[in-house]
């Protein structure tokens, strides 16, 4: 088995003690990957909290998932991790976290929640001024990962290009990006973007 670069594990656990220090990552909540340069991922272990992930709290999985030590548990959600990187070839970082604003919200939307008029809407791809809005996909939860992606999968359906990110209903929100800095950038836009909108609910209910 080939180690782990070293400064993907690193890279991983510094994204983990950044959600931590946000709140988005509470309990053992929360997931993280990297795509490696020889295609492989590499995830977070299962059941650690994500602002202490350990030097060997992270592990190497191929693109279906499957862990490279059988002995060791991936992240519950790899199959979520794993299917963005086979449908997005120039993602190489997947972010999933469970804050306040994410999971509030998740439960009040339908289908989907659309952001519009934010200046910070301008960190998502193709989206070059505040005029424009984008609707993330929201999705019933399920433990069944399979089942679940695939309902991802119906979701994005052709236009999925444009789309940063998706919610799970009472659970949490998904995020990527080209590189570990660009997914933490639109995880933190995102996540300013829902606490206003549930701030807007507050004020206008
Ligand atoms: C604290 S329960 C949360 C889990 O069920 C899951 O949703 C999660 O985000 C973390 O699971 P993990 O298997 O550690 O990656
Ligand atoms: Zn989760």
């Amino acid at each position: 088995m080939t180690p782990l670069p070293g400064a993907a594990v690193e890279a991983i656990r510094a994204a983990g003690r950044r959600m931590d220090a946000r709140g988005w990552v509470p309990a053992t909540a929360g997931n993280i990957s990297l795509r490696l340069a020889d295609g492989r991922v590499a995830i977070t272990r299962s059941g650690f909290h994500k602002g202490f992930i350990p030097e060997d709290g992270v592990m190497a999985v191929d693109l279906d998932g499957r862990p490279e030590d059988a002995a060791l548990r991936p992240s519950a959600e790899t199959g979520l991790h794993c299917g963005v990187f086979r449908r997005f070839p120039e993602v190489r970082a997947v972010l999933h976290g469970h804050s306040v604003p994410a999971t509030t919200l998740s439960r009040l939307a339908g289908d989907g929640l659309t952001l519009a008029g934010y200046e910070l809407l301008k960190a998502f791809p193709g989206l070059p001024t505040h005029e424009a809005a984008v609707r993330l996909p929201v999705l019933d939860n399920d433990q069944d990962i399979a089942r679940l992606q695939a309902r991802v999968e119906h979701a994005w359906g052709a236009g999925a290009a444009a789309i940063p990110g998706y919610l799970i209903r009472g659970h949490g929100v998904y995020v990527w990006g080209a590189d570990m800095p660009g997914a933490l950038l639109r995880l933190e836009a995102l996540e300013f973007m829902l606490a206003c909108e549930l701030e807007l609910r507050r004020l206008r209910p």
